[in-house]
């Protein structure tokens, strides 16, 4: 169901709801150094920037870019009829204030209602000691030895599967890359937290699609319980299935511990054994850390899937999008993946479907590779926007006052195309500015790139997704060329999502390259 811009209820609703709140908590108002925050443009009387929050998601993170534009690393004021009064910040400063408060600033009731029918006690929504034991269950499954068996073992093998399809494209036949790289995270992290065999076009992931989009549609429309009341049968449904599989996850894991405890698995070839061995560490983790509940265990299990295979999956496709049209990286990408081969001697391969083994290929051996991943993440960062609650009063760097339960948005999108912070030429994808005169990478603080998020909250699954990039990158690039195959050209968009998918995928023609092959 869409957002409809003109429904009146939904307006109705919007200005009955910021009244109560502004007579609730008007009384200590949100002030830099004793006056007001200006407002960002489009603000409109009682309903604020509500009518903003109404439109669809892809609307919203153009208009958090024009406030971005306007007023630099300014905070301003925010009015939004879904949510309590709330400022929107720029400043890197304020954000390392944030990452540095990690227990003031908490997703707070209003994230965490909103998200709890999908997610639960995932680790996304959990605080205190169940998030302490999921992310010690994180920590364990993303050692540096499992590290290695995926980029060593899995990765390969499942990437050795997905690009299969590249090879057997006609060159008329129309490819969706989004799900060649979807199908890659998915079997990834089947295999490796859960030790199952997932596909990405499985009833769960359609399901669990649908259900991203409805709840990130609840932070939108205030009328959600209503509107979900009358039309949300297919939400309902949907996390049903969701849950449904969550808990399959479990019950399966439970009966593997008992088989492997009384008969151990046959032996196969040494990459299968190592594979093996690691392979369902994730849940049987989280089950030893949560033993009596197997639907909180159920609920971290599905919060780390959707953490790691959506997000890898879609920052993958845009940056294939971004290589569509910057030929001049294509090269850059191959020329690197020349000099890598000679450097460790490691010969091209025209007998399978991967021109040559990938596990030569890491962030430190491709630093351009890298670097081309964080510019796409840069202009295109899967969680494009981000929502905290102030836990008690506060003061943030730059002066602004923000009394208890204010609500604080950034907006990574239109962050990480600030020109104060990129410079000049920050709408251009230019992967060259994350490297120095050596080549190799320069980083640059959770503050200003926070597409990872940052201090004790920050992404666990950063190596992997490094890791997972640097291979499938130059691979793809290297042993095939792509046409865009969409209607007219335009844009690629990505629809109402937690993350950000790519709506309508992301479709391809695709013919095998003569270097590869020797033709
Ligand atoms: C390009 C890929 C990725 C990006 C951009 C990304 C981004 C993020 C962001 C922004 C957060 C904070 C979300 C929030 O709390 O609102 C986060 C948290 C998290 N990510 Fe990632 N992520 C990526 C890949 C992965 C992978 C591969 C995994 C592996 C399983 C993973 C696991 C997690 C977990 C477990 C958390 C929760 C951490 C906590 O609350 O302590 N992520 N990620």
């Amino acid at each position: 169901m869409g957002l409809f811009l003109g429904s009146a209820h939904y307006l109705l609703a919007g200005v009955v709801f910021a009244l109560l709140v502004r007579a609730l908590l008007g009384k200590k108002a949100i002030r830099r150094n004793g006056e007001p925050l200006r407002n960002p443009p489009d603000t409109l009387p009682l309903v604020g920037n509500g009518i903003q929050f109404l439109q669809p998601r892809w609307n919203l993170l153009s208009w958090f870019d024009k406030c971005q534009r306007q007023f630099g690393y300014e905070t301003l004021a925010l009015t939004v009829p879904t949510l309590p009064p709330g400022v929107l910040i720029h400043d890197p400063k304020n954000l390392d204030y944030v990452f540095k408060h990690e227990g003031l600033f908490t997703k707070g009731n209003f994230v965490k209602t909103r998200s709890w029918d999908l997610f639960g006690n995932g680790i996304i929504n959990a605080d205190g000691d169940f998030w302490k034991l999921q992310r010690k269950a994180g920590l364990s499954f993303l050692n540096t030895a499992n590290l290695r068996v995926l980029t060593g073992v899995a990765l390969p093998q499942y990437l050795s599967e997905s690009v299969k399809e590249l090879e057997a494209a006609k060159p008329d036949q129309v490819v969706d890359l989004q799900d060649v790289f979807h199908e890659i995270t998915t079997k990834l992290m089947g295999k490796m937290a859960y030790n199952m065999e997932m596909h990405f076009s499985s009833p769960f992931s359609s399901s669990f699609d649908h259900a991203s989009g409805c709840t990130a549609q609840r932070f939108q429309n205030p009328l959600y319980p209503l509107t979900e009341f009358f039309f949300g049968h297919k939400f309902r449904q949907s996390i049903s299935t969701v849950k449904k599989f969550g808990l399959e996850i479990v019950s399966r894991a439970m009966r593997d511990a008992k088989s492997i405890s009384s008969s151990p698995p046959p032996s196969t070839s040494p990459d299968d054994e190592k594979l093996d061995s690691i392979s369902g560490s994730l849940i049987h983790s989280l089950l030893s850390a949560i033993p009596d509940s197997p639907s909180t265990v159920a609920d971290a299990a599905l919060t780390y899937l959707s953490a790691g295979r959506d997000t890898t999956g879609q920052a993958l496709t845009w940056t294939f999008y971004l290589l569509l049209s910057h030929p001049e990286v294509l090269v850059k990408i191959r020329d690197e993946v020349r000099g890598v081969l000679a450097r460790e001697q490691a010969p091209l391969d025209t007998s399978s479907s991967l021109p040559f083994s990938p596990a030569v290929l890491t962030p430190l051996s491709a630093p351009y590779s890298l670097a081309v991943f964080y510019e796409s993440l840069r202009l295109y960062p899967p969680i494009p926007f981000e929502i905290r609650q102030a836990q008690a009063a506060t003061t943030l760097p730059d002066g602004t006052f923000l009394p208890k339960d204010s609500v604080l948005v950034w907006c990574l999108w239109a962050m990480q195309r600030s020109r104060l912070t990129w410079g000049e030429d920050a709408d251009q994808f230019r992967p060259e500015r994350w490297l120095d005169e050596n080549g190799t990478i320069k980083h640059k603080g959770a503050a200003e790139f926070p597409v990872f998020y940052g201090g004790a909250r920050s992404c666990l699954g950063r190596k992997m997704a490094e890791g997972i990039a640097v291979q499938v990158i130059p691979v793809v690039a290297w042993g095939w060329e792509f046409e865009g195959a969409w209607e007219g050209g335009q844009e690629r968009r990505s629809g109402d999502s937690l993350t950000l998918p790519m709506e309508g995928g992301l479709p391809v023609f695709v013919r095998r390259r003569g270097e590869t092959t020797g033709r």
